[in-house]
């Protein structure tokens, strides 16, 4: 699903984040991708799907180079849930909608409203209505509408920075046991960034360690 060949990448050219580094990703594989703070684990997963653009060396996505993907395209196929949800001053509903309003999904039927309940109730949000303001929400509660919004795409990979430290527990767990259903259950490629404590209980992981610009495989 994703090849990278000899990346390298820095914000400052001088200074690369990521060298030279090579990894490929099966469809349907999941991949837990530790390291320090500031190893460069979010500056990867943004080099998947065409946040950040490599100074050195190439990424594929299913055997074609990224840049050959309409980008909106790209990023419903391939969607990245950043640490911090960012919801827009509207309604639950209209923030779930949010990826239907664009040009890119005309023809698109729209979710229902049983659907969006139904996704409420099991990311247990069940008692948020769909007119409430979700910028008003916890990050924890803001997280989860940013996952059913991912899903609602029905994306074929899904890149899930780790929820912040702020993000309460049950809130993790949630995201956690349901990014591996998908992938259990619907083949849905996963790439995670995650704490080393955190062990899957659905799955097998690969697990990936950044550190000093480099990524090796580690045993699960
Ligand atoms: N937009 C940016 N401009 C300049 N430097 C950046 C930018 N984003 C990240 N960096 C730097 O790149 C390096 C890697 O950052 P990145 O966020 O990818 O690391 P990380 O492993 O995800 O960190 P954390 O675990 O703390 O989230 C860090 O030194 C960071 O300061």
């Amino acid at each position: 699903m994703f090849t990278l060949r000899d990346v390298t990448f820095g914000y400052i050219e001088a200074r690369p984040v990521l060298k030279d580094i090579s990894l490929h990703v099966e469809e349907g594989q999941f991949i837990l991708l530790q390291g320090p703070s500031g190893s460069g684990k979010s500056t990867l997963l943004h080099l998947l799907n065409g946040l950040a653009v490599p100074q050195r060396g190439e990424v594929l996505f299913k055997d074609r180079p990224l840049a050959s993907y309409d980008a909106t395209w790209l990023r419903r196929r391939v969607v990245y849930l950043q640490q911090t949800p960012v919801m827009l001053d509207a309604s639950v509903r209209e923030n779930l909608l949010l990826p239907f309003r664009f040009r890119s999904a005309r023809g698109e039927r729209l979710p229902t409203e049983d659907l969006l309940q139904d996704y409420l109730h099991t990311f247990l949000l069940g008692e948020i209505s769909l007119e409430a303001n979700a910028r008003e929400l916890s990050v924890g509660q803001k997280q989860r509408l940013a996952l059913i919004r991912a899903l609602l795409l029905a994306p074929e990979a899904l890149l899930l920075d780790e929820p912040t430290a702020s993000l309460d527990r049950e809130s993790r767990e949630i995201v956690e046991a349901r990014a591996e259903a998908l992938n259990a259950e619907q083949g849905v490629t996963v790439i995670m960034i995650s704490h080393t404590d955190y062990v899957p209980r659905l799955v097998k992981p690969r697990v990936l360690v950044l550190e000093h610009g480099t990524l090796r495989e580690v045993a699960a």
